[in-house]
């Protein structure tokens, strides 16, 4: 008997897409799998929920992977889709992410209701984005603009563009390019300006650990130079103990067996930033992400660490 397989995934158009482009790559790499046998599954999370403050300020992440994670746990689901950017850094103990689909472009794009770049925009221009990492980057390179919170799905704010509630917003060129609103880009921001956020890009595969029928249909799809970069990009958070409420970035490339990483946090205005570079081997890749990440601890200070916690608390 053909056993069914139940793919998990919140109800977003971006995070449907990325849904089907799981169920596709698994049946294109399991012959033996037909298409009425894998069923994608939708959950509501709290993250869906809540639309109307930012993230920060409701708890950050976990809050759009915990029903999902109930899923896997009763056996609703078989395995669940996720951006990999959005994932706590630590997972609930029995579940397992060991496939990581090819990653997408990581970089961010502005979206200017006017067209134009990020360094053409009028002087006092107002930019909606409730990531706290893009309103840092922003800001230190454009001290005049001012930031807006604005959330809600890549549709939603796209619409909120062009109603008129800002002159221009950011948003993951990978999101974009898989919604087919890549034209919508009016500036691909170079990853000196805007270092994106950890595993941006990147999506994942979630299942129990012990579930070795899941992890041999996953198997096939993990693409090896994504994992180890996001293996890299997520150890940095980790050592930085990040969650929303920081501005957070990190980005590693890797040409052949060699990875370098390039981590950075910021104050909330982006006036201050710590930044630290680290090469070695892909093998490496949690070695040189932690490494990386403690330097910049020891650099940024716990004083400045907390001093963000804070300001954002008041
Ligand atoms: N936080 C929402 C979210 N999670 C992942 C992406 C983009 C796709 C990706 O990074 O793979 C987005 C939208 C955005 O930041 O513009």
């Amino acid at each position: 008997m053909q056993h069914s397989l139940k793919i998990g995934t919140r109800g977003s158009p971006l995070a449907l897409w990325q849904a089907h482009m799981v169920r596709d790559a698994l049946l294109a790499a399991h012959s033996h799998l037909s298409p009425r046998s894998i069923e994608i599954v939708t959950v509501k999370t709290t993250g869906d929920k809540i639309l109307d403050r930012p993230l920060a300020e409701i708890g950050g992440k976990g809050l759009f992977t915990k029903e999902l994670e109930d899923g896997l746990y009763s056996g609703a689901l078989d395995c669940a889709v996720h951006s990999t950017k959005d994932m706590p850094t630590h997972l609930p103990d029995g579940l397992a992410i060991d496939c990581f689909i090819k990653r997408e472009d990581p970089r961010d794009a502005l979206i200017a209701a006017n067209g134009g770049c990020l360094m053409d925009l009028p002087q006092g221009a107002v930019v909606g984005s409730a990531s706290l990492r893009r309103q840092a980057q922003l800001l230190a390179l454009r001290p005049d603009l001012k930031v807006i919170s604005f959330r809600g799905n890549v549709g939603t704010r796209l619409k909120k563009l062009a109603a008129g509630a800002a002159d221009a917003t950011l948003l993951a060129y990978a999101g974009m390019k898989r919604l087919g609103v890549a034209e919508k880009a009016t500036d691909i921001l170079s990853t000196d300006q805007m270092l994106p956020a950890p595993a941006q890009g990147a999506v994942c595969v979630e299942c129990r650990a012990d579930d070795p029928r899941i992890a041999d249909l996953l198997a096939p799809l993990n693409d090896a130079p994504t994992a180890q970069a996001v293996t890299a990009e997520r150890a940095f958070l980790a050592a930085l103990e990040g969650n929303c409420r920081t501005p957070i970035a990190a980005l590693a490339t890797i040409s052949g067996s060699r990875l370098t990483l390039v981590g950075k946090v910021l104050s909330l205005d982006g006036a201050a930033c710590f930044e630290e570079r680290r090469e070695g081997t892909v093998l490496e890749a949690a070695a040189i992400g932690h490494a990386a990440g403690m330097t910049v601890r020891q650099k940024a200070g716990e004083d400045f660490l907390k001093a963000i916690a804070l300001e954002q608390m008041g």
